[in-house]
């Protein structure tokens, strides 16, 4: 029997027509979108040493960072045994013994990331489970393959079981300010989506500047993203704070303005778990509690969930109290 998934989301973020039905692309709007880059930067250099999480509560954190991660595997030499295996550790991501030294009964990660080949594999090995397969798509990463071909191929990967599809977006548009031809590409990507949510993927570090991240954010967002996303992994620079705190607080806009929640994906290069409690410490200022669940915000990450393992062990057989019980409302 299928059981409920736990990760899944309500699709109130989802909408059959465009955000801004009925009005042009509002240019002005997007243009007015402005980055103060060194109060970003500023505020950005202050996460790290901040404790919001507090110690105490750490493994708790943990626990929850990991129903948010997107274990991902996205290498030229993937193959069906190595999606297999990656699909056993997104069902039982924490040893048993350790997880019930921590009070919890099961847990699991918020999705499994693969390219389109793998999609059928990873479906095939979640069945039961709840889980969703995210299947990257449209060219990635570099999206420049025929626009007909990039739309193709998120309809197989949707045909194949994928619930989740991770495009990425020209970089072109944004360099050349042509948010029209942005926004045109993102609605295609949404319709050729149809049930399966989207994820938006800005390859931030090849935007050139915070403010582009800012724009590109909210057309993203009006054209239908469920999510938007940093980086495919694959960039020179991929997730990174201050690129965070630009996409975070469009998000936070967005929804001023328009009532709809976009979930948040940081991806690439977030490996250690002390990185993964000052990306939630930001979500939880700036966006608050409604945002720490999977249907709003994810890791992408390969290699995030060893190091938390590790960092839950260390908690258990050094310093464990029943209050890594709490904090996980
Ligand atoms: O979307 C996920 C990223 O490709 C994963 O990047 P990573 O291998 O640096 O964790």
């Amino acid at each position: 029997m299928e059981t409920q998934n736990p990760n899944s989301t309500t699709r109130e973020t989802l909408h059959d027509e465009p955000r801004n039905e009925g009005m042009a692309l509002d240019m002005d709007w997007v243009r007015a979108v402005q980055a103060n880059t060194s109060a970003i930067e500023r505020r950005a250099g202050t996460l790290p040493g901040r404790r919001s999480v507090k110690k105490d509560y750490q493994a708790a954190w943990l626990l929850k960072a990991i129903t948010m991660i997107d274990l991902t595997t996205l290498a030229g030499d993937d193959t069906p045994g190595r999606v297999r295996r990656l699909c056993a550790k997104a069902r039982q991501p924490v040893a048993p013994a350790l997880l019930d030294a921590l009070g919890m009964d099961t847990i699991t990660v918020g999705a499994v990331c693969v390219y389109h080949d793998m999609v059928e594999t990873a479906v095939n090995a979640l069945q039961g489970s709840g889980i969703p397969v995210a299947a990257v798509s449209t060219g990635f990463p570099a999206g420049l393959s025929p626009f007909h071909l990039r739309v193709a191929e998120i309809s197989e990967s949707v045909k194949a079981g994928a619930e989740e599809i991770d495009i990425v977006i020209s970089r072109r548009h944004v360099l050349t300010g042509d948010w029209q031809a942005l926004y045109d590409e993102m609605r295609t990507f949404r319709e050729a989506c149809g049930d399966a949510h989207v994820k938006a993927i800005l390859a931030t570090g090849e935007l050139g500047t915070l403010r582009n991240v800012a724009r590109a954010s909210l057309v993203c967002m009006m054209a239908g993203a469920d999510f938007i996303k940093t980086s495919t992994g694959k960039e020179g620079v991929n997730a990174t704070l201050p690129v965070s705190l630009v996409m975070i607080r469009a998000i936070r806009d967005y929804q001023a303005r328009t009532g709809y929640r976009v979930g948040y994906k940081p991806a690439g290069g977030i490996s250690k778990a002390k990185d993964a409690l000052v990306y939630l410490s930001l979500i939880k200022d700036e966006l608050g509690d409604r945002w720490l669940q999977p249907d709003l915000f994810r890791f992408g990450a390969s290699s995030l969930l060893g190091d938390i393992e590790r960092q839950l062990e260390h908690h258990v057989t050094g310093a464990y109290s029943a209050g890594y019980r709490h904090g996980l409302g």
